[in-house]
């Protein structure tokens, strides 16, 4: 199988890092909570919360590696259970969880640890599920052309099961459907199937 030319993706910051600034305002945020930053073990704290932050929203850079589907693979494929850890964007609290990304080839086929890599490109930044949903779904049907896209992610919220409702247990599960996986019942019923996940 040869490889086509990469394409690279760039990297999408929401925005210049300043780390001394975060660092300064978490300082003052845990100040103003009634926390104390004197002691030993909490003197670095704030610029803990600072990188701790700085990295959750910075994705890693990568290629989109795609293929010709020299072989006509006209079924689905379905990278299951790729872990999710996002930030939802109302409390800035880990939301967690996995995504099930599927796609029915066209001309191309991608390389396979691209649909891991392009949840974590739009879950490091703060996000809502849906949205987190339909980016994946939407990126894949315009870079690759395929005749479907499927993307299920289910996750825990902590802003929903820590604190807030407390919903100890509770996960979330949002779906976008795309092409042929959204038109066709018997394409939808089988990804849903494969997947795993009741619909
Ligand atoms: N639709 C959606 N809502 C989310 C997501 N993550 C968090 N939320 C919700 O965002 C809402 C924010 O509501 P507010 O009423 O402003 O916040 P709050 O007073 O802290 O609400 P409670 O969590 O109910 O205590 C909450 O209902 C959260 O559960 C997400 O990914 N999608
Ligand atoms: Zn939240």
């Amino acid at each position: 199988m040869t490889s086509a030319p990469a394409l690279h993706v760039a990297h999408e910051s929401t925005g210049e890092i300043d780390l001394g600034a975060a660092e300064q305002a978490a300082g003052e945020l845990l100040r103003a909570l009634g926390i104390s930053t004197d002691s030993e073990s909490l003197r670095g704290t704030p610029g803990r919360m600072a990188r701790a932050y700085a990295e959750l929203f910075t994705p890693r850079p990568f290629d989109l590696t795609t293929f010709p589907n020299e072989e006509g693979y006209d079924e689905l494929v379905l990278a299951r259970s790729i872990p999710v850890r996002s930030v939802c964007e109302h409390h800035l609290l880990p939301f967690v969880g996995t995504a099930h990304v599927g796609y029915l080839p066209g001309d191309r086929i991608l390389g396979l640890s691209k649909l891991a890599r392009v949840v974590e490109h739009f879950a490091c930044r703060p996000q809502v599920q849906e949205r987190l949903t339909k980016q994946v779904a939407d990126w894949l049907s315009e870079q690759l052309q395929p005749k479907g896209v499927g993307v299920v992610i289910e996750a825990e919220h902590t802003c929903m099961t820590l604190r807030g409702v407390q919903a100890t247990g509770s996960n979330t599960v949002t779906s976008t459907l795309l092409g042929t996986l959204r038109q066709d019942a018997r394409s939808r019923q089988e990804f849903f199937a494969l997947t795993g996940v009741n619909a």
